[in-house]
């Protein structure tokens, strides 16, 4: 029984598991703030019972409150941001009071090198080095002033050592933590992106239409959705070849990023489809687009081809509505688009008001 709570409590809490950068931060917090319990009961322990130094032992059970009320306020309210200001603050000060404690004893500056280890994966980049430049400022000001007040052997060699251990162990988690970031994002804008077009893929695609339906619910707001498909572009491909038919995809949703606001949502859907989300856009604006749109598209003049034209299906989203029939809807209007003679829109059958 007690193993399974425990197991529980090192468990992250499934709420931020939708966010996979944000989780691993929690699951990180909620380790470190753990760990820091542990490590801290067992010390204010140790001070009472072999050390004897009561005023130690209750500056580490302050701490140990302050941690588990940081525990508490990560795991019931949810308070990421918050919780990790609240255990690198008490932990960075706990780490300066063992300073002062031991009158500039060089064994509390080994512990110092542990700051940054869970700083920065704690806050990200900026925020961490904000924070550990202020912890290195208050270690070197608590040491000048131990310079003249305590009585602390080759001062100048220990303030060395202490500055270099500080710099260089920070400079790495940092190069460290900035690398991995950087990587990151790498990662997380190609997983993003189509690499053809350079526009989003249908993940992003899928992610943009389950948080503007989500929306839609909570502020009851409507969105439009545009799906578009290029007329007889296998004829292209069969003809001139795949080079050249992705140098026309290409240029396509170039075009239509030229003429879309950066808040909607433009995604290569599949093949030759693409999809505009256009948020806050009712029947008629998404209409009078679909309309302007395709003008646009007749008159470019696409690289060795030409002309070239498209078919689009229309519809808006409303509170309450189906996301699957939503869907199926704007297909099929895209396929009666088709059907008709291509070059041309075609409105959802909840939105018909013209064609
Ligand atoms: N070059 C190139 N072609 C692709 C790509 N993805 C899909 N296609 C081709 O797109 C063509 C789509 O053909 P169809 O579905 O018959 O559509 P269509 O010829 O445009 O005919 P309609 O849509 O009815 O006007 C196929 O030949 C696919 O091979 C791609 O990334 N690059």
């Amino acid at each position: 029984m007690p193993l399974q709570s425990l197991k529980r409590l090192l468990e992250t809490p499934q709420r931020f598991a939708r966010d996979p950068l944000l989780f691993r931060r929690a699951q990180l917090l909620n380790f470190i703030l753990l760990t820091l319990t542990a490590l801290m009961s067992v010390a204010a322990l140790f001070n009472i019972v072999i050390i004897g130094d009561s005023r130690l032992a209750l500056i580490e059970l302050a701490m140990v409150v302050a941690i588990l009320l940081a525990l508490w306020r990560f795991r019931r309210h949810a308070n990421l941001h918050g919780s990790a200001w609240l255990a690198s603050s008490s932990a960075g000060a706990m780490l300066l009071y063992l300073i002062v404690h031991t009158e500039g004893d060089t064994n509390p500056y080994v512990l110092l090198l542990l700051y940054p280890l869970f700083v920065y994966p704690l806050h990200g980049l900026r925020a961490a080095t904000i924070a550990y430049l202020l912890f290195v400022a208050a270690v070197l000001a608590i040491f000048v002033y131990g310079w003249a007040h305590w009585s602390i052997s080759c001062p100048a060699q220990t303030l060395f050592n202490i500055t270099t251990a500080l710099l260089i162990g920070g400079g790495i988690i940092y190069y460290y933590e900035h690398t991995r970031e950087e990587a990151l994002n790498r990662v997380r804008t190609l997983s993003m992106t189509d690499p053809l077009t350079g526009i989003w893929n249908r993940t992003m695609f899928d992610e943009m239409l389950a948080r503007e339906i989500a929306k839609t619910g909570r502020h009851q707001r409507c969105f439009s959705l545009i799906l578009l498909d290029l007329d007889h572009f296998k004829q292209i491909n069969d003809t001139l070849g795949h080079d050249v038919g992705d140098a026309v995809l290409r240029e396509f949703a170039r075009l239509l990023a030229t003429r879309t606001r950066a808040s909607d949502g433009l995604s290569r859907w599949g093949g030759e489809e693409f999809a505009l989300i256009l948020p806050d856009t009712s029947c008629q604006q998404a209409e009078q687009l679909a309309r302007d749109l395709l003008e646009t598209i007749r008159e470019h003049r696409f690289p060795t081809v030409g002309r070239v034209t498209a078919s689009l299906g229309v519809g808006t989203f409303r509170p309450g509505s189906d996301r699957d029939a939503f869907f199926r809807a704007i297909d099929q209007a895209l396929y009666r688009a088709k059907r008709q003679g291509r070059d041309r829109h075609a409105m959802s059958d909840d939105d018909r008001t013209a064609d």
